[in-house]
């Protein structure tokens, strides 16, 4: 806005000046070809049709094991040849390893795939993460699957008081990157035995004294609001190692319903623990406890969203883009 003076008394105030439009340029110039495959639900569930491995009705049944509320179609419409695509990767990632050992001559260590998995907090990573690991772990190539969650390394609660992050908990600040990257660099180099530290939805904080243990795994997934930030100029990051990257896509409104209905879920089941962080949430009148979940949504999740995690969105080879009822209902493959 240009700061208005205003007009003496009686004066008439001056026509604003029509601006000379700029002259038009011969011909606009044509928008950068697109990296990416764009796929329609219908498309790419009528892959599944191709995929070598179909799931038994006994499987799917078992999937429900993994305690998810997931709509066994969606598995095999999406997740099943999505298991596909990624066992051809790996594969063509051995027999490109294969040909750089003859180029050196002398064949090359195998080391660890590794998958990262990025989107906002609520829209369904863990979900969609281990549910890929199971999928993935019936391929005969590739049987060992682990997965990790970046929960493990944001610094404790107290550590994160101390550095006035508490409302910044999911924020890249709020993580101990450096220690992140470690772990899955030791994975990716093949390391006999890397470990993580484990977080705690109850206590809302690092467990102390609790590691979770990777043992050379086939594939690593590693799941978390940050993983395709790019590092600083200069230096190696998280998303450097990784060999394929999944960004979990969906309307920011939709997102924001999903984390409103699981705080909701949760009063009921988790928060009634005495233990949990969130215990005295069971007990407040429904209106308030909502009211304080929809604050925390505004204040820090959906800023985090917006901020740092919707960017990296262009980084990811596959992006999921899914409607409000969880469906995946485009895919975005990067070219290769
Ligand atoms: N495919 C799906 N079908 C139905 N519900 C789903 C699906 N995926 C996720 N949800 C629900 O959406 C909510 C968020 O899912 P999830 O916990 O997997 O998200 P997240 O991205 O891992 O969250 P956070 O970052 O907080 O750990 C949960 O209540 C979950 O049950
Ligand atoms: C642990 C994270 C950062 C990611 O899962 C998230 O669940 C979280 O705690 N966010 C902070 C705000 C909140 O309590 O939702």
């Amino acid at each position: 806005m240009f700061p208005v003076t205003p007009s003496p008394p009686d004066v008439p105030p001056v026509p604003a000046a029509t601006p000379t439009p700029a002259p038009a340029p011969a011909s606009s110039p044509a928008p950068h070809p697109s990296p990416y495959i764009d796929l329609s639900r219908a498309e790419w569930s009528a892959l599944r049709d191709r995929t070598p491995l179909p799931l038994t009705a006994a499987e799917l049944e078992s999937l429900r094991g993994l305690g998810d509320v997931i709509d066994l179609d969606e598995v095999r419409e999406i997740y099943l040849p999505l298991s596909r695509l990624l066992n051809l990767h790996v594969a063509a990632t051995h027999q490109l390893r294969a040909a750089v050992g003859s180029f050196l001559g002398g064949p090359q260590p195998t080391t660890p795939f590794v998958i990262g998995v990025a989107g906002s907090v609520a829209v369904g990573k863990s979900t969609v993460s281990r549910l890929l690991q199971a999928l993935l772990a019936r391929w005969p190539e590739h049987p060992q699957v682990a997965r990790v969650t970046t929960d493990g390394f944001l610094y404790p609660k107290a550590e994160l008081e101390r550095r006035g992050l508490m409302s910044r908990k999911g924020f890249p600040e709020s993580y101990d990157r450096r220690a992140l990257t470690r772990f899955v660099a030791e994975v990716k180099a093949g390391r006999a035995e890397v470990s993580a530290p484990v977080y705690s939805h109850l206590s809302y904080d690092i467990v102390p004294g609790e590691r979770l243990t990777v043992r050379r795994p086939d594939i690593l997934i590693v799941e978390g609001l940050n993983v395709l930030q790019p590092a600083a100029p200069g230096q190696v990051g998280l998303a450097d190692y990784f060999d394929f990257s999944v960004y979990v896509d969906a309307r920011p409104a939709d997102v924001e319903s999903w984390y409103l209905e699981r705080f909701r879920q949760l009063r009921a089941t988790a928060f009634q623990n005495p233990a949990s962080h969130f215990h005295r949430h069971a007990a407040l009148p429904e209106d308030e406890a909502m009211e304080y979940a929809l604050t925390t949504w505004r204040t820090i999740n959906e800023p985090n969203l917006r901020e740092n995690i919707a960017p990296t969105r262009g980084r990811a080879t596959l992006v999921l883009q899914k409607a409000a009822d969880h469906s995946v209902r485009r895919l975005r493959l990067r070219k290769i």
